[in-house]
C-alpha cells in the first residue's frame, strides 16, 4: 500500500507557482528524502501532505484516503520548521500532554529515551538550546506512534554531533516498519539516512533513485580543466559528453565516457589543456547538475 499518493499537485501564491504537476508515490515502510535547494517547493508539498493548506490543483492522499482524515486518525506526525513550544512546559509534561492525544501513543520514557531527553526531562522548554527543542519537536512528532513521519529539515539548528544522534533515533523510528518522509538541503543526510531520494526543483520531480541512480542519471564522470578565457565552444559536442560548465576560469565537462572525452579533448581541438582532472560525479556534483536552473 502506498503510504503517500500525490497525483498531478499544484499550488500557487499569486503568479508564483511553488508546486508544478507534482506526481510521486511513496510505499508503506519507505525512508524517502525530499531533497532540493532554496525554494524548491518542499515546505509547500509537505504542509499540503499534512493537510495544512490545499493544493490549487490535483489530489494528495495519506494511506489512502485524504490528509486531513489521516491526520485526525493519528496516522502522521509531523516536525515542521517552526514548531513553538509552550515554555513554561517542562520537557516531560510537554510529551506527556501530546501523548495524550493520540489513540495509541508511545510509551513516555520510550520517547523520552529514542529523542534522548532522559536527561532534559525536567526542564522547561523555554531554557532548552535550539538543538535540544529540536529533540523535543522529534519527540512530539513521534508521541503517538504515527505511521507516517514527516520532518521539514529536522537538523537546521544541529551541530555535527547532535545531527548523527537525531539521525539514529529517526532510524530506529523507522525500522518498526513505519513510513518516514524527510526535506533536506543536505545531500549526505539524504544519501545516509533514506532509501530513495526525490529531487525537487521549481516545484517539480527532476530525479527520483537511489543516491547512486541520481549520481549517474547527472552523468557519471567529470573532466575538469583550466580553460583560462579560451573559448569553450564546441565542447558540448564531444563524445561521450551530457553538459559543459565554466566557473572561475575552470571548465567542467560532464561525461559518460571520460577516455573518449579526454582522447577527443587533445586530439580533436587546439584548446591549451593545463590542469586535467579526471573525477567520479560526486552527490554534489549530481545536485547542481539537476537543480541548475535552464
Ligand atoms: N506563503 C507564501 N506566500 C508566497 N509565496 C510563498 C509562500 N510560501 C512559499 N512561497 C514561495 O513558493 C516557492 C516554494 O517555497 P517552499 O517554501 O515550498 O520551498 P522550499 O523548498 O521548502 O524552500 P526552503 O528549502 O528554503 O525551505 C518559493 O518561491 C517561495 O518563495
Amino acid at each position: 500500500m502506498n503510504a503517500i499518493a500525490f497525483t498531478d499537485v499544484s499550488r500557487s501564491y499569486g503568479n508564483v507557482l511553488a508546486v508544478d504537476g507534482l506526481n510521486l508515490t511513496v510505499e508503506t515502510g519507505r525512508t524517502v528524502a525530499l531533497l532540493g535547494p532554496n525554494g524548491a517547493g518542499k515546505s509547500t508539498s509537505i504542509n499540503m501532505l499534512l493537510g495544512l493548506i490545499r493544493p490549487s490543483g490535483g489530489r494528495i492522499e495519506l494511506f489512502g484516503r485524504p490528509p486531513e482524515q489521516a491526520v485526525a486518525r493519528g496516522e502522521v506526525g509531523a516536525m515542521l520548521q517552526d514548531g513553538e513550544l509552550i515554555p513554561e512546559l517542562t520537557v516531560r509534561e510537554l510529551v506527556d500532554f501530546v501523548r495524550g492525544l493520540y489513540p495509541e501513543p508511545l510509551d513516555l520514557d520510550a520517547i523520552l529515551q529514542m529523542a534522548d531527553l532522559t536527561d532534559l526531562a525536567g526542564r522547561r522548554a523555554g531554557k532548552l538550546s535550539g538543538g535540544q527543542s529540536q529533540r523535543v519537536r522529534f519527540a512530539l512528532a513521534v508521541a503517538g506512534a504515527p505511521r507516517l513521519l514527516v520532518l521539514d529539515e529536522p537538523t537546521a539548528a544541529m551541530d555535527v554531533e547532535s545531527r548523527q544522534r537525531f539521525w539514529a533515533a529517526m532510524r530506529d523510528y523507522a525500522a518498526g516498519g513505519r513510513t518516514v518522509l524527510f526535506a533536506t538541503h543536505y545531500l549526505e543526510e539524504a544519501d545516509e539516512n533514506s532509501d530513495r531520494v526525490i529531487v525537487v526543483a521549481r516545484g517539480r520531480v527532476v530525479a527520483d533513485g537511489t543516491a547512486a541512480q541520481i549520481k549517474a542519471k547527472a552523468g557519471g564522470h567529470a573532466v575538469r580543466f583550466t580553460l583560462d578565457g579560451q573559448s569553450a565552444a564546441g565542447l558540448d559536442a564531444l563524445p561521450g559528453v551530457s553538459a559543459v560548465e565554466v566557473t572561475g576560469g575552470t571548465a567542467t565537462l560532464r561525461t559518460a565516457d571520460p577516455d573518449a572525452t579526454v582522447a577527443a579533448l587533445y586530439r580533436g581541438t587546439s584548446l591549451e589543456i593545463r590542469d586535467l582532472r579526471l573525477a567520479g560525479a560526486d552527490l554534489e556534483d549530481a545536485f547542481l547538475a539537476l537543480t541548475r536552473e535552464p
